[in-house]
């Protein structure tokens, strides 16, 4: 179940800066190579082990004056939509401004969780300011710093507190999911998969999700296709579909197994595919790639070796993931899509026995063992794979806290290398014993 959290109001109240805390990519910003930060609009989080994606508003709106309050008005509206808790970001030091009352116009009419963030108050003092936010009509206010995290407790605990923490209902089917930018695709793959047969399209009831499940279930294949394509509703301002897309991805990405990434041949891997293949990662799902509209490349023997190359280039360290060349509008290798799809579901619930494990994995260790440190040796005992919905694993040792990353991603290749877990993020936990 996806939870959502975003962040809305008016340029320059703080809303990136507490963005970023909450996602702890200050650092990974300033490290990235340009042009990968300006999408960097939405992220993972977690507060007392509840995971949520953070939505930051800001940045989509052209500065210029006209479009300017509608593009913001109509956020909010998005963010309402599809958010499950909205923060609601305000500066003490400026107090209300027009634009703070006319988002407050919109978000008076939510139904959904409004949570009033006055920002800035960074001292005592500050506090006291706090209290002509009251005005505004919407009830408690959650004064905090974003600068020094001050206050994000509290405000935390309450954001949580309205998460949707019902279980899914149990499907047993794999979930796939037709994620990627504006006009890879995406709604043209799916009406080549389900045709005519649309009449299939079962909207589950009882959810708060809005998106839609169809069974598919044709030549051999039965899976739940999500649909969020239809969710695409008119954005009056053009500034906003990057962030309803978002939005779109976001729940897509969440509620899937699989997520089924489209790239666009003609313009190439891009930075925004890479935040969302990264989203998709971090959410530990499965991954296939398509690059799609192949037909309109000019190829010779070596183009497909080259485009493989490159995308594997930009995507690692994490990119032992299938990667499917289609072309969706003449029908070519749609089905090797599904089937890759498939694959990965069955690498992303496979269970390795644990004899087998360290049978395979403990003659490896014993000649690359993890390097010495301070002149003791560190000794892993045994592996098991931990039940959860993604492969996990914990490696037994006498010193866990003295292995190191470059070890880690080591083991990674070698459980990659015996055992085929094309597509899925693995996770490697050492324990002490
Ligand atoms: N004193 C103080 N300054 C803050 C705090 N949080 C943010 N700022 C400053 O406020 C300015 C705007 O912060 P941003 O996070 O970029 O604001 P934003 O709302 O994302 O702005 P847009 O991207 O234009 O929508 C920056 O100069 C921040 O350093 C805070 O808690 N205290
Ligand atoms: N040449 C070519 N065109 C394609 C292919 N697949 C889709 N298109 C075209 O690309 C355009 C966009 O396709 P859509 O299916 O609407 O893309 P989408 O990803 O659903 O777009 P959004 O809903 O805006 O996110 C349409 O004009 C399609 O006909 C393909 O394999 N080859």
């Amino acid at each position: 179940m996806s939870n959502i959290v975003a962040i809305v109001g008016r340029p320059n109240v703080g809303k990136s800066t507490l963005y970023n805390r909450l996602t702890e990519t200050r650092k990974a910003i300033v490290d990235d190579t340009s042009g990968v930060t300006r999408d960097r609009h939405y992220g993972v989080a977690e507060w007392i082990g509840k995971p949520f994606t953070v939505v930051d508003t800001g940045g989509y709106v052209a500065h210029s004056e006209d479009v300017f309050e509608a593009a913001i008005r109509e956020q909010v509206l998005i963010a309402i939509e599809e958010a499950t808790v909205i923060l609601f970001m305000v500066d003490v030091t400026t107090g209300i401004t027009d634009l703070d009352d006319s988002i407050t116009d919109v978000l008076r009419r939510s139904k959904k969780p409004v949570l009033v963030v006055a920002n800035k108050v960074d001292n005592n003092q500050l506090l006291n300011d706090t209290h002509i936010f009251h005005g505004l009509g919407l009830g408690e206010i959650f004064p905090i710093s974003s600068m020094t995290g001050s206050g994000t407790g509290e405000l935390l605990d309450e954001a949580v507190s309205h998460f949707n923490d019902l279980q899914e209902e149990e499907s047993t089917l794999p979930k796939f999911s037709i994620v990627g930018r504006p006009n890879v695709g995406k709604s043209s793959l799916i009406n080549a998969l389900i045709g005519k047969e649309r009449n299939i399209v079962t909207p589950i009831a009882g959810t708060t999700r809005d998106s839609i499940h169809i069974h598919y279930n044709q030549f051999g294949h039965e899976f739940m296709l999500i649909d969020t394509a239809g969710l695409r509703k008119k954005t009056k301002v053009k500034e906003n579909l990057e962030f309803y897309s978002v939005m779109r991805t976001i729940k897509a990405i969440e509620e899937a197994d699989v997520n089924i990434l489209m790239i666009d041949a003609v313009d190439g891997i891009e930075s925004q595919d890479i935040n969302i293949f990264h989203l998709a990662e971090k959410n530990k799902k499965g991954i296939v790639i398509l690059i799609n509209k192949w037909d309109l490349i000019e190829k010779n023997q070596n183009t497909t070796k080259v485009f493989e190359e490159t995308i594997r280039e930009r995507l690692a360290p994490f990119n032992d993931v299938p990667i499917v060349f289609t072309s969706v509008i003449e029908k070519q290798r749609i089905f090797k899509a599904v089937e890759a799809a498939q694959a990965v579901y069955e690498n992303k619930i496979k269970k390795i026995p644990t004899s087998k494990l360290n049978d395979i994995m403990l003659p490896i260790i014993e000649n690359t063992p993890p390097p010495a440190l301070k002149g003791k040796h560190i000794k892993i005992k045994y592996i098991t794979q931990i039940q959860a919905s993604s492969p996990m694993f914990a490696f037994f040792c006498n010193l866990p806290q003295y292995i190191k990353d470059p070890y880690k991603r080591f083991l990674e290749n070698k459980l990659r290398e015996n055992f085929d877990f094309t597509g899925v993020p693995i996770q490697i936990f050492f324990r002490q014993k």
